[in-house]
């Protein structure tokens, strides 16, 4: 993983998510991406849903389509850092200095990461879970970033974190970043009746 030189906004904002994380169970951070950037990721996830190359994600090894879509309704396109455009490695380049950081402060040992860009039509959900119970490839920590222009309180569509059997809900504002531990955190993504959610959602791993 590359890293270079830390903007002392950027170290606030990995502070911000990490002290979060810390102190309430979660960590949170608006603005993580500029909006330019956030606007072009945009694009590339409509994009790739457009021209039909994005697709039900699997839960467990077994895949069955019908026992899925009752779970969660969301369509992913895995994102590869081999192979990707500048945008997407502006994301990755960033997110490897927070990793540097996370640990370096915490002594957390991450060494691998997987990203998807998420597409939740109107009306799909994904019902309360842990990250981790499926093929378990070493999640620590789950990252989501939200795509949303423009995106209202009315709107629906939050993840609700169940910390402590509270219901802490966050709306997937443009350029709003939501971190947690994977093994110990439910959480589940609302309804959003009238316009699509996109996301990209990932998981930083120990192998
Ligand atoms: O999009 C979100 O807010 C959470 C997505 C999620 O829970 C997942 O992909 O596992
Ligand atoms: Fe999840």
């Amino acid at each position: 993983m590359k890293s270079t030189l830390h903007t002392e906004q950027e170290i606030e904002q990995f502070e911000e998510l990490i002290n979060g994380f810390m102190d309430k169970g979660y960590g949170s951070c608006d603005d993580f991406l500029g909006p330019q950037l956030i606007n072009s990721l945009r694009d590339k996830l409509l994009a790739l849903h457009q021209s039909g190359d994005m697709h039900p994600a699997g839960i467990g090894k077994n895949f069955d389509y019908k026992k899925n879509a009752e779970i969660r309704g969301d369509v992913i396109r895995w994102l590869d850092e081999k192979n990707c455009d500048p945008q997407e490695q502006q994301f990755f380049d960033k997110l490897d200095r927070f990793v540097t950081h996370l640990n370096s402060t915490c002594y957390t040992g991450i060494n691998g990461y997987e990203f998807h860009y998420a597409y939740y039509a109107p009306g799909s959900f994904y019902k309360r879970h842990l990250d981790r119970f499926r093929s378990d490839k070493g999640r620590q920590f789950s990252f989501v970033i939200y795509l949303n222009d423009n995106w209202q309180e009315t709107d629906g569509g939050e993840i609700s974190l169940y910390l402590e059997n509270t219901d802490t809900r966050l709306s997937p504002v443009a350029g709003r970043v939501v971190f947690f531990k994977s093994d110990e955190t439910e959480h589940e993504v609302h309804i959003a009746p009238g316009r699509p959610r996109l996301s990209i959602a990932g998981w930083l791993k120990k192998i």
